[in-house]
């Protein structure tokens, strides 16, 4: 996989996915929580603090005895790594020269302390980083981790932490009526018409969104086609009833909106077969909508959609895995 493809994976560091940042050995000048901020890192040059400059990052005191530093970051979701973005934005004359990352995958909720006795295994062996730069690394394993720990050498400043991958929820937790299309159940956007304002996946994560920017948000067709979405499910599944909710799209909300279901898995065929699961069906604005679906055939991706363009806050695709 390429640097770009990576890039398009979901973090799962997040913390919209519910990642933490649990452990960092020293954070003297700057919180180890920024490295997993959303968004690009803040600098104001004439802020300064009582401990110094301020960064919008995690910056560890001069070292001034041998060893290296490092923060222990909780993935949202297990998943497999495919790349990781170290970025020193704004770290000059302080990044760390010298960057790795290890992994561990255990089970339940381990205390930092059980994270530090833990059996940490290479992830990405010692790379040199450049200053001021969104540092991106390919990574080539696929076993899963819950946790990965990132090593500077032997001390200094990075602004965000990224994790870019494919989650691998636990199976035990995918039982019953479950979101087959949510990012934390392993579901994932694998194409978009237009993500001109903000990303579809906001759409299949956590929780509902709070403002316009946390839906997905395309740009004003003009030319009589329609804008859609394209979710691989977490895995086969049964739907059962799905909420299309169009919440603070207000003035840019779709007139209507359809749901299709691809049960062969062959989403990028010209021809797929497609079942129906939501008919195409009027939208109000800003409002959650639910509907049951009548439907016995199993589906692995499903396509939403929006008529001619317009914003959705969240879909969500109730169903059974089978
Ligand atoms: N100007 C600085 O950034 N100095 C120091 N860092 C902070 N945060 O003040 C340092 O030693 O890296």
């Amino acid at each position: 996989m390429t640097e770009a493809d990576f890039l398009q994976l979901p973090d799962l560091a997040a913390r919209s996915l519910g990642g933490a940042v649990v452990y960092a050995n020293d954070e003297f000048f700057a919180s180890r929580e920024n490295l997993i901020s959303p968004g690009a890192p803040d600098f104001d040059p004439s802020e300064f603090g009582h401990k110094g400059k301020v960064y919008d990052g995690w910056e560890t005191r001069r070292r001034r005895e041998p060893g290296h530093d490092f923060a222990v970051v909780r993935l949202g979701v297990p998943g497999v790594v495919e790349g990781v973005v170290i970025d020193t934005a704004w770290f000059t004359g302080n990044y760390p020269p010298y960057a790795s990352v290890d992994g561990v995958n255990l089970e339940g909720y381990p205390t930092y302390q059980e994270l530090l006795d833990a059996a940490w295994e290479p992830v990405l062996d010692r790379v040199a980083l450049k200053g001021d730069a969104a540092n991106a690394f390919v990574v080539d394993d696929d076993r899963p981790w819950t946790h990965l720990r990132l090593n500077i050498f032997p001390d200094g400043g990075v602004a965000r932490f990224r994790v870019h991958g494919h989650a691998r929820p636990d199976p035990a937790f995918l039982t019953g009526t479950i979101d087959l299309a949510a990012l934390e159940n392993g579901g994932d956007v694998v194409a978009c018409s237009n993500r001109f304002y903000s990303s579809p996946r906001n759409i299949i994560g956590l929780g509902r969104s709070r403002h316009m920017g946390e839906g997905w948000e395309n740009a004003r067709r003009r030319d009589g086609g329609n804008d859609y979405v394209v979710i691989r499910l977490a895995g086969q599944g049964c739907v059962d009833h799905v909420e299309i909710d169009t919440s603070y799209f207000v003035g840019n909300a779709p007139g209507s909106a359809r749901l299709s279901g691809i049960p062969n898995g062959d989403a990028m065929s010209d021809e797929p077969s497609w079942v129906e699961l939501v008919p195409r069906t009027a939208l109000l604005p800003d409002c959650r909508h639910r509907f049951r679906v009548d439907s016995p055939t199993p589906v692995e991706f499903v396509r939403l959609d929006v008529y001619p363009d317009g914003g959705i806050a969240r879909l969500r695709v109730n169903g059974r895995l089978i």
